[in-house]
């Protein structure tokens, strides 16, 4: 979505302080008619559909820039609002006005009227602006920060819409063109297109620097690619942070220790630069004088003539008399296993004295994903001296704590769901509850770059005085992530606002624009704190001395009936996809195919017997009338809910969002799907998306509540040994008995069948997955990482069986050192290969000649991208059309169809 050039026609920008969107999409005697696509209905705007989860976003058409003219900002006389020459303005519909029912007003990047637009270029504008066919957005030509009184300023007006409309609005916008009698603005392409800001790295805002030099190559270069490989995304990293010398980063001058009686540890040096850097960045100062370096973009500046001073922000170019209000916080992004946990509860420790302000708690909320929550637990446990810090977990609200009581403890650790309620339905946003009703010292985002909407928008809506997000990962997909961290973590306000900073950065890194990445470097500067485990300290040693790791591929022969079935499954799959781009049809049932040759790969028995009739279409469907589930027998609705089980556990996709089953139903035809999309299917048309046999809502059925964990076991699969499943083995009894290993996998129920093997092996082993509690995941990582002696050899399992969605990130698992994985996850080896690990780290993956596994990883040399996202079903920013497409080209490259 980024990468569409579609702007808000009411921007964010101000909307803190005002109005929201016109809800009304008026028609007007102006709405000109098309013949692709009614223009009322107009492509979202990005603030629109950054409200959402970009994955629901329908596909939207590109705007394009139509006319950029000068007009002027009148009624200055009877507004507060500054501006600066080159601040970007909000223009907003204010159909209310008693005055003028076309008025559109002129907000400043702080939020506080300007003016308005001329009545009769506003005439012209709003009902066009009203019916949703145009983006209006302006840049200050004249200022009046020196406030001398005036009447206008001139500004530069840029009108974006769809390219269909074109033909129908140019006529339109006549009056607008240059011909008319408008002055067309010099057209300074970098800055009414690309969000030029003026902006040098980290400093007051020298003018910009007209070559792009190599560094900010890199950037961008490396930006271009974020979207397609998230490699580069570490590149991108290292050159934006590359400004910082974290070498001469000051230490904290009195950090707890093991001396001062806090800790049983010592913070390693770069901890405690951290620390030091996490503490200042609680306390910002604004610049004390005029010339002085900019903090949080804010600078002091000289009034004309007797004018006192003010505060300009040197990227926005706002200027204004109040004292701007800093945000306290930041984005500590040190790299996977640099102790970040540790260096947040020195904070804590730290500034447990600092003074709070009024009705503001003294505790820290930590807010991260249920498998982490065991390891706060554990750190403090194991870092932190019994008595030093009062501590709680949260698992929700009903268990009668109250806000008051939550606000005793000196750190809460709570998960998403904990907190916020669970996400049925995607769209939850749970604002209320005892979380919400405290004013926490502190909120931490653990792993925060899971954040998106709605944990975001969830994550923002807490109150606190300071507000950090922790992530080794701070660019996932695209460079919009920083951005949502940025909001996240109230700083550098008004770039915190989304719209504010996709117009500033993000439209103008697409468009190769040096001046927003120089803009995005000195938000990095400002804000966040990265060091790797390949930074050097100013002596030229790595911060964490790690033995280093060795990676085996180990190639593994199909045994002769799995490789007769998967032949088969192959070309049949192969064909149906052929078929369905052939006739436009959906790909979803390709889809399952592909999960099916994987598990083929894994262990033929995973996938049954009947399966090759399935998708031959020989198999026996149901065209009778919807059956309600009340009507099915036990052993029918039984079946239902383990193949639904089964659907979960292999994270298979919803087929109408193309997403992870979300609140999953199965039909009783057998088709799982997302609550909310089979309730919108079943109000279309009432057929199965995938048999068009006819359903009705009471012709789903849903997961019976959890099972009890203690009957987790009874899950265990038959033993069944599959060549990999045997290679496996032959590997984990080739180890020294006293080595550990985990064994990570996307399907639990490959784990299964795992597990029976092992049980017959008498090799000991643990799980850890999406299903257990957060209490049983933290005993078993405890007895898991409790190291094999004589004495504990009996009980002490040597292999962890994980899942890879649940257990991939945040986890601290150093007693092993054999990883086994399908794909290269950098974030699974990292649990392994962090602090704490003394042995060297060995990572197999174990490939199936010649199937799909060995045509990924071919294909994972080549284009690194596609294959990551063709077998990871993690969330993207993309739109659904955008991921849509792309699936298909991965699909077509993975059949050998290009
Ligand atoms: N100063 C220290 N001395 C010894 N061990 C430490 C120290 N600081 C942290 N550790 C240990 O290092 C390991 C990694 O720390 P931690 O889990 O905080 O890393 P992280 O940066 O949060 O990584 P991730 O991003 O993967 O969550 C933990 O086992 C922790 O107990």
């Amino acid at each position: 979505m980024e990468g569409m050039n579609v702007h808000a026609g009411q921007s964010k920008t101000a909307s803190r302080a005002a109005a929201s969107r016109p809800s009304s999409q008026a028609s007007s005697s102006h709405t000109p008619a098309t013949t692709q696509g009614t223009p009322s209905k107009r492509a979202r705007s990005e603030s629109e559909a950054a409200d959402e989860d970009s994955d629901d976003a329908p596909p939207q058409e590109l705007e394009e820039h139509y006319v950029t003219m000068r007009t002027d900002v009148v009624g200055i006389q009877h507004y507060a609002g500054l501006v600066g020459a080159g601040e970007f303005v909000v223009l907003r519909r204010q159909p209310n006005n008693p005055y003028d029912a076309n008025a559109v007003q002129v907000i400043n990047a702080a939020g506080t009227q300007v003016g308005h637009i001329p009545r009769a270029v506003a005439g012209r504008l709003a009902p066009l602006m009203d019916a949703n066919l145009l983006t209006v957005e302006g840049r200050m030509i004249g200022q009046n920060v020196d406030r001398k009184m005036r009447y206008k300023l001139p500004i530069d007006i840029s009108i974006f819409a769809r390219a269909s409309y074109r033909p129908h609005l140019a006529p339109e916008l006549a009056w607008a063109m240059p011909a008319a009698g408008f002055a067309q603005a010099v057209r300074q392409r970098d800055h009414q297109q690309q969000g030029g800001t003026g902006v040098q790295s980290g400093t007051s805002g020298r003018a910009p620097a007209p070559v792009v030099d190599e560094r900010m190559q890199q950037i961008l270069d490396g930006f271009k690619k974020v979207n397609e490989d998230e490699k580069a995304a570490d590149g991108v990293m290292a050159a934006l942070t590359s400004d910082l010398d974290v070498t001469k980063l000051p230490l904290h001058p009195s950090p707890p220790s093991i001396a001062s009686g806090d800790l049983h540890t010592d913070l390693l040096p770069h901890q405690s630069q951290a620390l030091q850097w996490m503490v200042s960045h609680e306390n910002p100062k604004l610049p004390s004088k005029i010339g002085d370096d900019a903090v949080q973009f804010w600078t002091r500046q000289k009034g004309s003539r007797g004018q006192s001073d003010y505060w300009l922000n040197v990227a926005t170019k706002t200027p204004q008399d109040d004292t701007p209000v800093l945000g306290r916080g930041g984005i500590m992004a040190d790299g996977m296993g640099l102790g970040k946990t540790l260096t947040t509860l020195s904070l804590v420790l730290a500034t447990q004295k600092e003074k709070v302000g009024q009705d503001v708690c003294g505790a820290t909320l930590i807010v991260c994903p249920l498998s982490v929550i065991s390891n706060w637990e554990k750190q403090i446990q194991d870092h932190i001296v019994p008595g030093k810090v009062s501590s709680y977990t949260y698992h929700g609200a009903g268990k009668g704590v109250t806000s008051t009581t939550l606000s005793q403890y000196d750190t809460l650790a709570s998960d998403w769901a904990g907190s916020f309620g669970n996400s049925k339905g995607k769209k939850t946003k749970k604002t209320t509850g005892p979380l919400m009703e405290v004013k926490w010292k502190r909120v931490v985002a653990d792993e925060g770059h899971v954040m998106k909407n709605p944990k975001a928008k969830t994550f923002v809506s807490l109150q606190a005085e300071r507000r950090w997000v922790l992530t080794g990962t701070p660019i996932v997909n695209a460079p919009n992530d920083l951005g949502s961290l940025l909001t996240c973590i109230q700083v550098c306000a008004p770039l915190d606002q989304p719209e504010l900073f996709r117009r500033l950065v993000i439209r103008g890194l697409k468009n190769g624009s040096a001046e927003a990445g120089r803009l995005l470097q000195a938000i990095v500067g400002q804000a966040l704190l990265r060091r790797t485990k390949d930074t050097k300290d100013k002596d030229g040693n790595k911060l964490i001395g790690l033995p280093p790791i060795e990676y085996y591929q180990c190639p593994i022969k199909l045994d002769a009936d799995t490789r007769v079935f998967y032949n088969e499954v192959m070309a049949e799959s192969a064909r149906r996809f052929q078929d369905s781009l052939r006739s436009g049809e959906s790909s979803v049932n390709i889809l399952s195919m592909l999960t099916r040759m994987r598990q083929l790969c894994l262990s033929a028995d995973m996938v049954p017997a009947s399966y090759l009739d399935e998708i031959r279409g020989n198999a026996v469907t149901t065209k009778g009338p919807a059956v309600p589930i009340n009507s099915l027998s036990d052993e029918e609705r039984d079946k239902l809910i383990e193949k639904l089980r089964q659907a979960m556990a292999d994270q298979e996709e919803c087929s109408v969002c193309y997403d992870i089953l979300d609140d999953p139903r199965i039909t009783d035809c057998g088709h799982p799907f997302c609550f909310a999309c089979i309730t919108e299917v079943i109000r279309r048309q009432a057929q199965c998306p995938m048999d068009r046999h006819p359903i009705s809502p009471g012709s789903l059925l849903e997961l019976p509540p959890d099972v009890a964990e203690d009957d987790a076991d009874k899950y265990l699969a038959p033993p069944v040994r599959s060549a990999k499943i045997s290679e496996l083995v032959h590997y984990l009894q080739a180890f020294d008995k006293d080595d550990k290993t985990l064994v990570f996998s996307q399907f639990t129920t490959f784990l299964d069948r795992v597990a029976a093997v092992l049980q017959e092996e008498g090799i000991q082993f643990c799980r850890f997955d999406g299903s257990m509690s957060a209490k049983k995941r933290q005993a078993v990582i405890a007895q898991f990482q409790t190291p094999v002696t004589e004495a504990n050899r009996a009980g002490n399992p040597v292999v962890m069986l994980i899942s890879l969605k649940s257990g991939a990130v945040g986890l601290n698992l150093t007693a092993a050192s054999n990883v086994f994985l399908s794909a290269i996850e950098a974030q699974a080896v990292d649990r392994v290969h962090r602090m704490g690990q003394r042995k060297k780290v060995r990572v197999f993956q174990l490939i199936a000649e010649d199937t799909i596994e060995a045509k990924v990883l071919e294909i994972q040399k080549r284009k690194d991208a596609l294959v990551a996202k063709a077998f990871e079903h993690s969330g993207t920013r993309e739109t659904k059309a955008a991921k849509k497409q792309a699936r298909f080209e991965e699909l077509k490259e993975i059949f050998g169809l290009e």
